[in-house]
């Protein structure tokens, strides 16, 4: 069995009367990239903030490698490094200067410290602005800083809370990058409330709305769960609809507009041949075709409806 970094158990939080998240449970095993997928507001930040002892929690257990957040935070909080929504950084220090501050911080042995702040600039490619004012980084490389602190002292789990927020297209792919490399030998969790970017990065994904963990599984396991049910069609030459909805594995035809519909199926794959076939034939004239993503909202409400499994 593989032991867990990570053990969450019952975890609400209220702030003054409104509950920000109620019963969270989860594990997180030794390695890879797990992602903490939420709409604004959903709870992520919270959760993290009590993952990483920042916050406490009204209710519910926190253990980081079999210490528990609150009665030993010292020997848990070693084995966690965290990157806040807002980087902690210190704008009139250099890279160097305030890595240094965070090695001492974060109690590295004096004589380890600047092999330490050399290794966490290598890993996070910011050694060639070591002598650089943080002020004077842009957002990509102010973000990589805050990663830097965050693996300074080797810990076993790195929490990221909205890395790439802010972050342009190219930096947002270069920080993806980094995460997935600082994934390869250590548990890595990062929050997002983009459904792309946890696609393109994680190998698990647990997602949370309205402060309850709707799903929480592998990327594989929630990509076959969303697969779509519905198709975007244009017919110039459309037919009626009870004509549509007469064809085998249709389920269901809405129209959009006078050419524009879109049907739901059973068989996504076979239907769509099956239309431009049958356009073909009858001359119905297709400008289009197109399944039909979820939107992010869709898949919440549909998550919502459905009792969670809290593995992975
Ligand atoms: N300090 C606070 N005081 C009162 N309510 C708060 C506080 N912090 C968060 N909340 C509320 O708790 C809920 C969860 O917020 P949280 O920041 O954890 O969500 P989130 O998923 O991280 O959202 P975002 O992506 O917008 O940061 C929200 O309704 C938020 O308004």
């Amino acid at each position: 069995m593989t032991e867990n970094i990570m053990k969450i158990t019952g975890l609400s939080h209220r702030y003054g009367a409104s509950w920000a998240i109620r019963d969270i449970n989860f594990e997180i095993s030794q390695h890879g990239v797990l992602g903490l997928l939420g709409s604004n507001g959903a709870g992520k930040s919270t959760t993290m903030n009590i993952m990483c002892g920042v916050l406490n929690q009204t209710e519910g257990v926190v253990e980081v490698g079999g210490h528990s957040m609150q009665t030993d935070s010292i020997a848990a909080k070693k084995l966690i490094g965290f990157l806040p929504q807002n980087a902690p950084l210190y704008l009139d220090l250099t890279v160097k200067e305030y890595l240094t501050h965070c090695a001492h911080l974060r109690l590295i042995p004096p004589r380890q410290v600047t092999s330490a702040v050399y290794k966490a600039m290598s890993k996070c490619g910011v050694t060639h602005f070591a002598n650089r004012l943080i002020a004077n980084l842009s957002g990509g490389y102010r973000q990589r800083v805050g990663i830097a602190q965050a693996i300074i002292h080797e810990p076993r789990l790195v929490v990221l809370d909205e890395p790439t927020n802010g972050l342009d297209p190219n930096q947002i792919l270069e920080v993806r990058k980094l995460i997935k490399e600082i994934g390869e030998e250590k548990a890595v969790i990062f929050s997002s409330h983009i459904l792309p970017e946890v696609q393109a990065t994680c190998s698990h994904i647990k997602m949370i709305e309205n402060g309850r963990m709707v799903f929480a599984d592998s990327m594989d396991a929630f990509n076959n769960y969303i697969v779509p049910d519905s198709l975007i069609v244009n017919l110039k030459n459309a037919p009626g609809i009870e004509l549509l909805e007469r064809i085998e594995g249709v389920t269901k035809v809405e129209a959009l507009s006078d050419d524009r519909f879109r049907i739901h199926f059973s068989n996504g794959q076979e239907l769509a041949e099956r239309l431009i076939a049958m356009s073909v034939t009858h001359n119905w004239r297709m400008q289009e075709i197109s399944f039909e993503k979820s939107s992010l909202d869709q898949i919440f409400a549909q998550l919502s409806q459905k009792p969670t499994s809290a593995t992975a």
